[in-house]
């Protein structure tokens, strides 16, 4: 069955996004939806606002006082802005380029979200484990949950990142260049990770790799210089797109 654009639930959605790190303007007048249980890619040159964007979308901006937004970011209707902060990074999560596991247990680590939502005994060990299997992580942690997270492969303790942020159950889930720092088999298991978290959760995920966001993504966004240049299903962005600038890029014409 063909998927029309029309058919799809919009999850998030940016309207009219201007970003500012102080009086350098990153981003330029954004709008972009984001489709609910899709994975949405942003690819472009080095410097072209992807991570920025990315970033916009759970306020990860707002820890640097001049940083400034104009414009407006929706989930599910309401304007991200409005939304107490930390209710806003629990539907909407992040994992970033390098693994970041905290120092403490595998088993502290994917407990941390849930034990500040005041989860706690038998419902908190079952809410790890579920986690710690759908990150596809659990076989080979379930007899170390005590070791330090550090004791695990960079692979690993990136797949130990995802199961910290999915064992909150967000809506949405950031990822910033996530396989940049692995090697090829690592890189593989996170692929087919992400496709599989899309059944139940909405993915946007920065990538430099075309090959990457051509083999995992269902809509990608091709940004220059700051601007949303084309936003497009991902098979009409590396066969047919509709500007010049993006056959360019995804041709290898420069990069
Ligand atoms: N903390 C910051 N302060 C000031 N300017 C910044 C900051 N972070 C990024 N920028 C600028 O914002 C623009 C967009 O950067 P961004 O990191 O979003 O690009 P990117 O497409 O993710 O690049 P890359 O692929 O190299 O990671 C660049 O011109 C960059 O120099």
């Amino acid at each position: 069955m063909v998927e029309t654009q029309t058919a799809l639930k919009t999850r998030m959605e940016v309207k009219n996004l201007n970003f500012y790190y102080g009086s350098n303007q990153a981003l330029k007048n954004i709008n972009m939806p984001i489709y609910d249980r899709k994975v949405t890619a942003l690819i472009g040159p080095s410097g072209c606002g992807k991570t920025t964007l990315l970033r916009c979308l759970n306020r990860m901006h707002d820890l640097y006082p001049n940083n400034r937004y104009e414009g407006d970011i929706l989930l599910d209707g309401e304007s991200i802005f409005k939304m107490d902060v930390i209710d806003l990074r629990s539907k909407v999560g992040m994992v970033f380029q390098k693994p970041t596991p905290f120092p403490m247990s595998i088993f502290d680590n994917v407990a941390f979200g849930l034990r500040l939502k005041g989860i706690k005994g038998t419902e908190l060990k079952d809410r790890v484990e579920k986690a710690l299997k759908d990150a596809v992580l659990w076989d080979e942690v379930k007899d170390r949950l005590k070791d330090s997270a550090f004791s695990l492969s960079g692979g690993q303790q990136q797949r130990l990142c995802i199961a910290r942020a999915i064992a909150v159950e967000p809506e949405v889930l950031l990822f910033d260049e996530p396989t940049s720092a692995l090697d090829p088999i690592s890189t593989a298991k996170i692929e087919e990770l992400i496709v599989e978290l899309k059944k139940k959760i909405t993915i946007v995920i920065v990538t430099h790799n075309m090959q990457q966001a051509a083999r995992i993504s269902d809509f990608t966004g091709f940004m220059y210089l700051g601007e949303l240049i084309e936003f497009n299903p991902t098979e009409k962005i590396f066969t047919k797109p509709d500007k010049k600038l993006t056959e360019e890029y995804v041709t290898g014409r420069f990069g």
